[in-house]
């Protein structure tokens, strides 16, 4: 009976995995490795066979098992089957943990979309969709709560961190102090703290003349983030990356992002003796700050003042953890993506003439050589932000999304029905950000390229050439998500804004740029989608403007 006993048991693991999800390393490392021995030593006949025995039991068990998820998974008998898909895709989210570690995610997930629709399987359990219709009803309010991939990302942290937080209820009850941190009057008084960066920032670029662009927006992006979350405390402009910081962002990120495939890897990972140090020595250096921050009293309102509730709006104290967590989360989520943002922009601008000539006419026409930089005129810049939203669009920092999970029905063998799609509960569901972005039926004509005149034409304040036919020209803004949309999209938006325009202001205002010689312009290229999108770098030349 042995060969029989072990099959069943294969099933049984199989059936109780599928069921139950255990996340436990001690569940699933006891099932599939230490049962199967327990099995062969029941049927064990003497000493001398206890390695045949043993080989036997787990050669039939692990073929079994593999036999029944890869056959089950491929079926039709599966709730996902009538969704296309690449079949290593349908079988293992390993695939897809390959595809990321080597970065190219965001290119693949577009080319599955160009080859087999809108609607594709790109895991077990997992679907990635380019259709607009269901952005609304995903994201929206009312939508689906943030997948289990989120809250595997913060094991490490004592507190679960807003961006984890999959209950409406409470996301919305942690997220009120955020909103009061970006209302349009807080945000009028951060122009302060982000315009004594950007001036900063521009007279390190003007002594520096030969640079890689996207690591000195960086380092700027990161002491802009650490003056809202803490009060300052860190200056990587001024003295570089003392503390290796972006060694271990670029492996955080890695990991990061591994875990949006994996989400049950993060607990075998957690225990792994080290690997939670660097994690927690960056908590420490916040907690320390945030100590610190409190200590000095608010002289400038930054964003600390709202996440600390200085303002003492709510009714209950917030704990200390989660003002340090919510730092901690403004420095991680607000530095890498905007620095990426905008390093593109002045890729694209640079790769333009025409473009940069432009934009710097409208910056001349605002804010002339010797004019103090403040946000007066932003409102009327209407080219300027063309080109910001044109790079959001071509360069999302955030490519692939962020996914969400089919909350339960009343009736759980309903699963979640909307328009033609039918999703069972617990089906991982994403919205492919770069896809819908590069889609001709989205933007067009130009859609891989950099043509900030399309917003322009979208708003009547410009006229379409006359050598594009009208039918031709597609804007549909329904399709633009950089930051995201609905109750839990980016809170940080307003102040990206407000640090890309005043960066690319201040820098056009006061110096000339170009590319570096022989340089090979290879930026998308190197292109890295570990969940925020990783830049190689970008050589540019700065001389003072004439
Ligand atoms: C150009 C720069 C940025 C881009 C493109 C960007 C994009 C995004 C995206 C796509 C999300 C996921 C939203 C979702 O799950 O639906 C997100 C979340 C978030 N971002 Fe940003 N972000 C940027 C800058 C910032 C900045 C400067 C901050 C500063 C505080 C910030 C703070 C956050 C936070 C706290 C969340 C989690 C929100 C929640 O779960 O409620 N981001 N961001």
């Amino acid at each position: 009976h042995e060969p029989l006993s072990t099959v069943i048991l294969a099933l049984l693991v199989h059936r109780f995995f599928q069921k139950y999800e255990p996340q436990s390393p001690g569940i699933c490392a006891f099932l599939p490795l230490i049962l199967p021995a327990m099995v062969s030593g029941a049927f064990m006949q003497g000493a001398s066979s206890i390695l045949g025995s043993l080989s036997r039991v787990y050669a039939i068990f692990y073929t079994s098992l593999i036999l029944s998820v890869v056959l089950y998974r491929l079926s039709p008998l599966h709730p996902l089957a009538r969704y296309p898909g690449p079949v290593l895709a349908r079988i293992s989210k390993l695939w897809f943990a390959h595809l990321n570690w080597q970065g190219k995610q965001h290119v693949h997930y577009r080319n599955l979309h160009k080859k087999y629709g809108d609607v594709v399987r790109v895991g077990p359990n997992e679907i990635m969709l380019s259709d607009i219709s269901v952005i609304e009803p995903l994201l929206g309010p009312g939508g689906w709560g943030k997948a289990n991939h989120w809250h595997a990302r913060a094991l490490h942290a004592p507190v679960v961190p807003l961006s984890a937080v999959n209950d409406h209820v409470e996301h919305a009850r942690r997220r009120r102090t955020w909103m009061r941190g970006f209302s349009p009057a807080a945000l009028k008084d951060y122009e302060e703290i982000v315009n004594k960066r950007v001036v900063q920032l521009t007279e390190a670029l003007s002594a520096r003349k030969s640079v890689d662009l996207a690591r000195l927006f960086g380092d700027f992006t990161h002491d802009v983030m650490n003056d809202m979350a803490f009060g300052g405390g860190v200056e990587m402009l001024r003295d570089g990356d003392l503390t290796g910081h972006w060694p271990l962002i670029e492996s955080g990120m890695k990991a990061f992002a591994l875990i949006g495939h994996l989400p049950w890897l993060a607990r075998f990972m957690m225990l792994v003796p080290g690997s939670k140090n660097d994690l927690d020595n960056m908590r420490k250096a916040c907690f320390e700050r945030a100590i610190l921050r409190k200590k000095k009293g608010t002289k400038q309102k930054d964003l600390f003042y709202y996440l600390s509730d200085e303002l003492g709006a709510e009714k209950e104290e917030i704990p200390f953890e989660i003002v340090v967590n919510d730092g901690d989360l403004v420095v991680v989520a607000g530095s890498d993506t905007a620095k990426t943002v905008l390093s593109s922009l002045f890729f694209y601008l640079l790769s333009n003439p025409e473009k940069i000539a432009k934009l710097r006419e409208e910056i001349d026409r605002f804010y002339p050589p010797g004019e103090l930089l403040s946000s007066r005129c932003f409102q009327e810049m209407s080219y300027l932000d063309a080109c910001i939203n044109e790079t959001l669009r071509l360069s999302p920092a955030v490519p692939s999304g962020s996914q969400r999970d089919v909350g339960p029905n009343p009736d759980p063998s309903k699963g979640r029905t909307f328009g033609s799609y039918y999703f069972p509960e617990g089906t991982v569901v994403g919205i492919h950000t770069f896809t819908l972005h590069r889609d001709p039926r989205n933007f067009s004509p130009f859609t891989d390229e950099f043509w900030p005149e399309r917003w322009l034409i979208a708003q009547s304040s410009m006229e379409l050439p006359s050598s594009i036919p009208k039918a031709d020209f597609v804007h549909n803004t329904a399709a633009f998500i950089p930051f995201s949309c609905g109750p839990a999209n980016c809170i940080g938006k307003p102040l990206a804004i407000l640090e890309l325009r005043m960066a690319a202001v201040s820098i056009l205002q006061n110096l000339d740029v170009r590319f570096e010689d022989g340089y090979a312009r290879t930026w998308e290229d190197e292109w890295k989608d570990h969940f925020v999108l990783m830049t190689g770098k970008l050589p540019v030349v700065f001389s003072n403007r004439r």
